[in-house]
């Protein structure tokens, strides 16, 4: 893959930002690769996604950010640059499922993922040995339902240890404290195993087979410290009728999960997915 910059941008709408930018990029030989915009209209903030080649800018990314800072200074501008070379360090978390947990190994052992996975922390063994085979570090921290807190002191202290960017809750089946939701805002992604806002909590899927539906789903979202409430990124549905039990619904809601988490995933690490509010803007 061509080497590149990737620009994002958040804004107050105003006229002539794409020009700015684009006129930055133009007045140091910036090759612009991918372009995406958008303006919110109702919120009136836009949105930028830029993908530069990365060798047609003349200096490093301290450089380019001390050059740009007056622009973005001027605009109001939430910004970022992150360069593609660099693969953003993932922690994967889970508990006992493991469809999700093999589906991301396996993308990113194939290079579908381009990231580095640090570890695998686990509130069980069970996966330890699929963990393993790939040689990864996997780290069996216990829950204590009597005080969970040591448990989600030490998950910290490993993501803080492993510098961890990116912490993918894999069917990781606790509910993280608000301290730990706060410390790690944007950068904490989760598998609901329904369409939200649908069946929000624990088994989803019985919820579902209870009221009759005719279509699951799987949401991918950033996690909060309300429940399942977080910034969605991606979402798929799958038809399902009356004869389907409840077993049956499990596995057919598995293959959705797989997809959105890795699709969601894919786009996070890429800079694709731009947070504001409780929304997100996916230039997919
Ligand atoms: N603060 C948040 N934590 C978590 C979120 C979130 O959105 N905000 N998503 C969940 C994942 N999840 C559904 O997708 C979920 C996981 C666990 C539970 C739950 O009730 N867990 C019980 C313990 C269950 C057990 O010990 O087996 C609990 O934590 O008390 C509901 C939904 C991940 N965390």
């Amino acid at each position: 893959m061509e080497p590149v910059y990737r620009l994002t941008i958040s804004c107050p709408d105003a006229v002539g930002i794409v020009a700015k930018v684009s006129q930055f990029l133009a007045q140091y030989n910036g090759t612009i690769t991918e372009a995406n915009h958008h303006a919110d209209l109702n919120s009136g903030w836009f949105f930028m996604r830029n993908e530069i080649k990365a060798d047609s800018i003349p200096f490093d990314l301290n450089t380019f950010c001390d050059a740009f800072n007056p622009i973005a200074q001027s605009l109001n501008m939430k910004w970022q640059i992150t360069d593609s070379r660099i693969k953003p360090k993932v922690i994967l978390m889970v508990s006992k499922q493991n469809h999700c947990l093999a589906d991301l190994l396996n993308r990113w052992h194939n290079g579908e993922l381009d990231c580095e996975i640090c570890a695998v922390i686990s509130n069980h063994n069970d996966l330890e040995e699929q963990v393993n085979w790939y040689g990864l570090h996997f780290h069996h921290v216990p829950v204590d339902p009597k005080n969970k807190q040591p448990h989600f002191d030490e998950v910290s202290k490993l993501i803080d240890q492993y510098q961890a960017q990116t912490i993918v809750l894999a069917r990781y089946m606790q509910i993280l404290p608000e301290t730990v939701c706060k410390k790690y805002e944007g950068q904490i992604i989760n598998i609901h195993h329904s369409f939200l806002p649908s069946f929000v909590g624990a088994k989803p899927y019985h919820q579902a087979y209870e009221r009759g539906v005719k279509l699951i789903g799987a949401t991918c979202h950033y996690v909060t410290e309300q429940l399942d409430a977080g910034p969605i990124i991606d979402q798929d549905v799958a038809r399902i009728s009356h004869r389907d039990t409840v077993e049956e619904m499990v596995r057919l809601g598995k293959d959705v999960e797989r997809s959105v988490l890795a699709r969601g995933l894919r786009w996070h690490l890429q800079d694709r997915v731009i947070v504001h509010g409780n929304k997100t803007i996916v230039f997919s």
